[in-house]
């Protein structure tokens, strides 16, 4: 095994690329999809969310500061495959562990480097996201037209429900850090660490519930609040999370959703989503809160929105009262936040947690805490509160 064995990236629509084999040999499928993010490589590929596809790095020099302990998003590497331009050879930093080759290696994601990763970026741009292959290893010895058949026989994103390959399958705890202002119930759709970190961080115990759990286990749990996290598939096929959510509303729990779970409470509120043409994946992407009219940079990492009226409120759809979109998009103006008026639930399409990326839209997970005070001192009777 040489870091000169030659290797293979095919879109869909049979542009073909050659590299060199990076990480595991063999074959890779997935959605072709880039990020244009600077930093966070190892925060990127553990991200559950980017289940099912193969991510290509704009930044040109990947693995310098190797992998560690501290950064993992979850327990393994969740890309399919992993399209770089020139890994570094050295690993340097206080923290390493390792190199992010071995790591590869180890985990057996099959990637490729020596790729011109922005004229793939442009292509994608140009042509929406694709289906891809990374062939290396005996794969290399394929033919191009049996690799290019084998990428058009492998799966869309569209319609694809992968909560079932991310979520935890037992329940899990997280303590509150300090003083306990209440618990909440997380449903583990391909939850980042960092954001159990941060609600835990604002004194809530977090309950993390495979995404399999009914709504009748869910409310017996009595928590004070409900979160869905990001997760990979498209949200038009998670019907059952939807009713979920719907139940969880009904019964007057504060909600905070992020990325997938903001589309849960958009299709929850009777709303569409829908397929973007390439995405929206980086760290630097500006927002605008509607509500203070101030702009943040922010973490993204989404292939599908919600479809909502941009301009005020509106009536939900599915009867939940007046909802309005919270924050939009200075690029594209696609729908990045929902705030529902008549219940105490509101969402983020994109990463307030910023692992990696900008932490401007922390407050976020503030606002979800203060929700949560303020409906316990409306629904605790008297002689419970503290
Ligand atoms: N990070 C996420 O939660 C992604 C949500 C969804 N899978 C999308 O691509 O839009």
């Amino acid at each position: 095994m040489s870091r000169f064995d030659p290797a293979f990236f095919v879109l869909e629509d049979g542009t073909r690329y050659t590299g060199h084999a990076y990480g595991a040999r063999g074959r890779s499928l997935g959605e072709a999809v880039f990020t244009t993010g600077m930093t966070g490589y190892q925060e990127t590929i553990t991200d559950p969310s980017y289940a099912g596809q193969i991510v290509i790095m704009t930044a040109p020099h990947i693995g310098n500061t190797g992998v560690n302990d501290e950064d993992p998003e979850s327990r393994r590497i969740w890309v399919e495959g992993f399209v770089v331009r020139d890994p570094s050879r050295v690993v340097s930093n206080y923290r390493a562990t390792g190199s992010l080759d071995d790591q590869l290696v180890t985990e057996g994601v099959v990637g490729i480097s020596g790729i011109d990763t922005r004229a793939v970026t442009l292509r994608l741009r140009d042509a929406g996201v694709m289906r891809s292959g990374i062939f290396s290893g005996a794969d290399a010895e394929l033919s191009a037209e049996e690799q290019l058949a084998i990428v058009r026989a492998g799966a869309e994103m569209t319609g694809q429900n992968l909560s079932g390959q991310v979520s935890v399958t037992e329940r899990r705890v997280v303590e509150a850090d300090g003083e306990k202002i209440g618990t909440v119930a997380v449903l583990d759709l391909g939850v980042k660490e960092s954001t159990l970190r941060y609600l835990a961080a604002r004194g809530l115990e977090v309950v993390v519930l495979p995404q399999s759990v009914t709504a009748a286990e869910l409310l017996e749990l009595k928590p004070n609040a409900l979160f869905f996290s990001n997760g990979p598939g498209d949200p038009a096929a998670s019907d059952q999370h939807v009713e979920l959510l719907r139940a969880g509303l009904r019964a007057g729990l504060p909600f905070f959703g992020i990325c997938f779970g903001n589309q849960l409470l958009g299709r929850a509120l009777g709303l569409d989503t829908y397929k973007l043409p390439f995405g929206h994946r980086g760290i630097n992407q500006p927002v605008v809160d509607k509500t203070t009219g101030k702009v943040e940079i922010t973490s993204h990492n989404h292939g599908f929105a919600v479809q909502a009226p941009l301009d005020g409120p509106f009536d939900s759809p599915a009867g939940f009262g007046r909802v309005e979109v919270s924050h939009v998009n200075l690029n594209d103006d696609v729908v990045e936040g929902l705030n529902a008026l008549d219940i105490p639930a509101f969402s983020v399409q994109y990463h307030p947690e910023a692992a990696a990326g900008p932490h401007d839209a922390n407050y976020l997970f503030d606002r979800f805490r203060d929700l949560i005070v303020v409906a316990k001192a409306f629904t605790t009777p008297e002689s419970e509160a503290k």
